[in-house]
């Protein structure tokens, strides 16, 4: 079982969630749609795992990523430069084929007086990777985040992800991530800073 006490919480709502009619129905109707008869044994649960699991990949639309930044501390050593959490993994879902969408962020900030626990920019993360997103909206909702939240002189957030609906179908192309980048503030502004930060993260 999960050992981190929110996470036990989250996953027990959405396993405990009742999976309405009309989705089990939506999944059959899918499944026969695929080839298949939802009729046989090994499918008989399928739809109402589908649905919780579902409920699980976008657990995201439940929660405001921001209430992870609320909580700061200040600084008090006098560190006044960048905070990098480099190559978190996530999860995440294509909106427009719902595929996943698999990949690693790195999401730097340089603060100003107050920082914030680091284990937030994960959390930041992954509330908005548990949605449907396309990459390019992922990336500048993490830093469009941090930056109207903690204030900081500079936000940058890599992310490097392969896509689903490129490797299993349509062009079935493996090996090939797709890259993009939001910077704010300094990260955007100062060429040293940016060459800096994103040195830091092995994207330069
Ligand atoms: N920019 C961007 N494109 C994405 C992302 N995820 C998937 N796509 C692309 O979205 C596009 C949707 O294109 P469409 O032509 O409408 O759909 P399609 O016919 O299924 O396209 P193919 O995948 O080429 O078969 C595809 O080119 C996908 O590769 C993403 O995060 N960002
Ligand atoms: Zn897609």
């Amino acid at each position: 079982m999960n050992v981190m006490h929110g996470h036990v919480v989250a996953c027990r709502e959405t396993d405990e969630a009742p999976v309405p009619a009309e989705v089990q129905e939506a999944v059959r109707t899918l499944l026969r749609w695929a080839g298949d008869d939802p009729g046989r044994e090994g499918l008989l649960d399928t739809p109402s795992r589908v649905g919780r699991a579902w409920r699980e990949y976008c657990a995201g639309y439940e929660e405001d990523p921001a209430v992870h930044l609320k909580r700061t501390f200040e600084e008090v050593s006098g560190y006044d430069e960048v905070v990098l959490l480099r190559d978190i993994p996530f999860h995440s879902h294509c909106e427009h084929h719902l595929a996943p969408i698999v990949g690693t962020a790195s999401i730097a900030y340089l603060p100003t007086d107050r920082v914030v626990g680091i284990s937030k920019l994960a959390r930041v993360l992954h509330g908005y990777a548990r949605r449907l997103q396309i990459q390019e909206r992922l990336t500048a909702e993490i830093a469009q985040c941090i930056w109207d939240n903690l204030d900081p002189l500079g936000v940058a957030v890599v992310v490097k992800a392969t896509h689903g609906c490129m490797t299993g179908r349509g062009v079935r192309t493996h090996g090939v991530d797709m890259v993009t980048s939001k910077l704010l503030g300094c990260f955007r502004e100062d060429p040293s800073s940016r060459k800096e930060v994103l040195s830091l993260m092995n994207a330069n």
